[in-house]
C-alpha cells in the first residue's frame, strides 16, 4: 500500500440531540492510500456525509484521531485547515454550490483567485479544467443556464482546477440521468487513473461505485467491505 493520505484511528462521531445522542461513527479504523479510489455506500442516514465532512476537515471527530499525511488534524488551526482544503482537497457536493450570478468560467476560476492567482492565470486553469469535463464551449455562459449534468461537471471542474491531491465527492451523480451519470463517473475514473487523484466518493449509485478500486459500506457506525468486493 502507498503511504496513507488519511488514517482514522478509533474515530467516533456522536451528535447530541435535545433528548438523546446519536452515534454515527463508532470507532472507525481505516486508511486511505495515495491514489486510492474508494466508494462509500450505505443507507440514508448511515453517516456517509458525516464521514466525508470529517475527511474534508469541515467537521471534527468526537473522539479518536484523524491523520492527514501522518499529521493529526486535531493539531491544525482553522487557518491551517483552510490552507489544506484550498491547496490539497477538492470537493464536489450534491447541490454543487455554484454561484448563479457568475459565468461558468468565473465559477471555475474562483479557487485560483482565492489562492491568489492573477485573473488571467486563474481563468487559463479554469478553461483547461472545463475542457477536461467537456464544457470548454460553455465558459462564457451564466452558470444558471446550464443543464443539471453540465452544472455537475462544472462543479467537478471547479473541484479539480488546482489539481488537488484528494477529491471528496458526495453523490456526484445524484439527480442526473443514467447517461449523464455515466459520463460523470467516467470523468472521475479518469482523474484517478490518469492523474492519480485520491478519490473518496459517497454514492447510492452502484454503477458509479463499481468504477472505483474499493467499495465500502457504512453500517452501524462501522465501515466494512461491501459485498461485491
Ligand atoms: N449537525 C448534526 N446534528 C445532529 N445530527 C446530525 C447532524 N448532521 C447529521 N446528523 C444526523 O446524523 C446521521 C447521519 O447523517 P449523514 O448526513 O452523515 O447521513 P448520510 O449517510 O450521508 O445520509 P443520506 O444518504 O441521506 O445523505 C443522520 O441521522 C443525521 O440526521
Amino acid at each position: 500500500m502507498n503511504s496513507p493520505v488519511y488514517e482514522l484511528r478509533q474515530v467516533r462521531k456522536v451528535y447530541s440531540g435535545p433528548a438523546e445522542q446519536l452515534t454515527v461513527l463508532d470507532g472507525v479504523d481505516f486508511a486511505i492510500a495515495r491514489g486510492d479510489s474508494l466508494a462509500v455506500l450505505g443507507a440514508s442516514g448511515s453517516g456517509k456525509s458525516t464521514f466525508l465532512h470529517l475527511l474534508g476537515t469541515l467537521d471534527t471527530p468526537s473522539s479518536g484521531s484523524l491523520l492527514f499525511d501522518g499529521k493529526d488534524l486535531a493539531q491544525f488551526s482553522d487557518r491551517e485547515k483552510a490552507v489544506l482544503r484550498n491547496s490539497q482537497l477538492g470537493f464536489v457536493f450534491q447541490f454543487h454550490h455554484l454561484l448563479p450570478e457568475f459565468t461558468t468560467l468565473e465559477n471555475v476560476a474562483m479557487p485560483g483567485r482565492i489562492a491568489g492567482k492573477s485573473r488571467a492565470e486563474a481563468e487559463d486553469l479554469a478553461a483547461a479544467a472545463l475542457d477536461q469535463v467537456g464544457l470548454g464551449h460553455k465558459g462564457r455562459q451564466q452558470v444558471n443556464t446550464l443543464s443539471g449534468g453540465e452544472r455537475q461537471r462544472a462543479a467537478i471542474a471547479r473541484a479539480v482546477v488546482l489539481s488537488p491531491s484528494v477529491l471528496l465527492a458526495d453523490e456526484p451523480t445524484g439527480n442526473l440521468d443514467e447517461r449523464t451519470g455515466d459520463r460523470v463517473g467516467d470523468l472521475l475514473f479518469r482523474l484517478n487513473d490518469e492523474l492519480g487523484t485520491t478519490m473518496v466518493v459517497v454514492t447510492h449509485n452502484l454503477r458509479l461505485a463499481s468504477l472505483f478500486s474499493r467499495q465500502y459500506l457504512l453500517h452501524d457506525g462501522r465501515l466494512q467491505p461491501a459485498a461485491s468486493e
